[in-house]
């Protein structure tokens, strides 16, 4: 509707967060460099046949040894906070903290001490996916004795960076890493259990945020003055009939099952949300299971898991409609089919290099509203939004300059109209980098890399002029040069 697409001129809140983001994996390189452990993704790529063109990120954007070109291209852009994550492996190579790699953490700490010189802020991922093998081949996130090991780790990062890191997330995107890495097989370890592994997995990584995050509050908030948080992933859920309240419910109960499933135990009370308590616990039933697929906090588990986020960190890319499909308890157990939601994306909206990634910008305001809706005035980062290419050097690349401009646009509304507590908007990604199970194939990046040239040259790609103009203004005036003629607005 016009209002709903109408562009908005304004500002953004001064002490506004402008950043990118990153990560250890799909950046560094350096793979069995100075002592680093190995990974699960060292391990899946390695092993062959997972990933297109059996690509790896042994040295991906060469980062481990590049980081000051990342720095400087960010402190060009004028961006004033880096987002990136630590590969747990490189400073813990058995994964336990009864091996420190002193040469690991001298790289993450030489990077922040880079970034502190360039007046960029850091805010630092503790996991982004490359679990320590040592401790998959203990049955990795599916083992609950995970749960220290991480602890033990998230506190050394506190012990050694914390005096300079004031913003950390425990986890990235806790869903792919289930679901895709425990369900789907699509991503590291590998495992197919789409319908069981994909709860237990998600029970024992929540218990372990909550730790993390209470080793934190405990014994590093006060001489440290940081915040802590997680950082979730979810689409914007349309109901493909507005007026049809079966499909107006399915919308909501996809966007538990989603987002709620990490996020309602951590910002509401302790507990999953009850519609997958109720629909799971159902189906497992009817299907010969003894108790629910889906694990139970106990009363002490959910009390000590309530409010275990000092702020929401949103990954948000793109949005789908939905539709009931009607309660069915004839389904075999597969996460998929527990939510009885179905859904689709407009032909209408423009496409990406990425299959699941439609251009639908006002999505990102809605589910920022639907955000402060479900779990309250509480500041929210976004900490990744970006676009994809196919893999080919184009460095005038028009579509991701509006789909910045669109997506950015649409947070400025939900700031000024719906008045959420957006502190801060994260371009994903500032490199082409390596793009997990499509490895070089889908490039997200600001900067162009040849992933066939050994000197990994950074060249700077349009979108990195549109975004900067939009920081030096800090929103939109009119104008601006850079501003795309066309936006886009489905
Ligand atoms: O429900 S379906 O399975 O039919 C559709 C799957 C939708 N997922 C949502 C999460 N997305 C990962 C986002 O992943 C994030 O975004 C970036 C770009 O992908 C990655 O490079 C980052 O590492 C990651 O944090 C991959 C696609």
């Amino acid at each position: 509707d016009p209002e709903r697409d109408a562009f908005l001129y304004g500002t953004f809140p001064d002490d506004f967060a402008w950043s990118s983001a990153t990560s250890s994996y799909q950046i560094e390189g350096g793979w069995n460099a100075d002592g680093k452990g190995e990974s699960i993704w060292d391990t899946f790529t390695h092993e062959g046949g997972h990933v297109q063109n059996n690509d790896t990120g042994d040295v991906a954007c060469d980062s481990y040894n590049k980081y000051q070109d990342d720095i400087d291209t960010m402190k060009d852009m004028g961006l004033n906070a880096y987002r990136f994550s630590i590969s747990w492996p490189r400073v813990l190579p058995d994964g336990t903290i009864d091996n420190i790699n002193e040469a690991g953490i001298k790289y993450y700490s030489d990077v922040i001490d880079a970034l502190i010189l360039a007046e960029i802020t850091p805010m630092v991922t503790l996991y982004h996916w490359d679990l320590p093998q040592a401790l998959m081949d203990d049955g990795g996130w599916d083992n609950e004795t995970i749960i220290d090991p991480f602890n033990d780790y998230a506190n050394l990062c506190f012990e050694r960076f914390g005096n300079r890191v004031k913003l950390w997330i425990t986890f990235n995107e806790p869903w792919v890493v289930t679901l895709l890495g425990y369900g789907t097989g699509e991503h590291a370890p590998g495992i197919e259990e789409i319908g069981t592994t994909v709860y237990t997995t998600s029970h024992n990584i929540i218990k372990a945020h909550a730790k993390a995050w209470h080793t934190y509050d405990d014994n590093w908030r006060q001489s440290q003055a940081g915040q802590i948080g997680i950082t979730l992933n979810s689409n914007f859920v349309e109901p493909i009939d507005r007026d049809d309240a079966s499909s107006v419910e399915a919308a909501d109960r996809s966007l538990q099952f989603n987002l709620g499933w990490y996020a309602h135990p951590i910002f509401i009370n302790g507990d999953y949300p009850e519609v997958m308590k109720d629909r799971i616990g159902q189906k497992s039933m009817a299907q010969g299971f003894n108790e629910s697929r889906l694990p139970e906090f106990t009363d002490e588990e959910k009390a000590y898991i309530n409010g275990t986020s000092d702020f929401f960190g949103l990954n948000h890319y793109t949005s789908n409609y939905a539709w009931d499909l009607g309660l069915n308890l004839n389904t075999d157990p597969s996460y998929w089919a527990d939510s009885d939601v179905g859904s689709m994306q407009d032909d209408a909206w423009p496409t990406s290099a990425s299959s699941w990634l439609r251009v639908v910008p006002w999505g990102i305001r809605r589910l920022l509203a639907w955000i402060k809706k479900e779990y309250g005035d509480l500041p929210v980062y976004v900490t990744e939004n970006g676009y994809s290419d196919e893999d080919v050097r184009e460095l005038d690349d028009v579509m991701r300059q509006k789909y910045y401009t669109s997506y950015i646009n649409e947070v400025l509304k939900a700031i000024e109209v719906d008045e959420v507590d957006v502190k801060g908007y994260t371009a994903w990604s500032l490199l082409d980098n390596f793009e997990w199970a499509e490895g070089y194939t889908e490039r997200f990046g600001m900067v162009y890399i040849d992933f066939s040239d050994e000197d990994r040259i950074r060249v700077p790609k349009i979108s990195t002029e549109v975004y900067a103009e939009i920081v030096a203004n800090h929103g939109f005036i009119k104008g601006m040069t850079t501003m795309p003629t066309t936006m886009m607005t489905t």
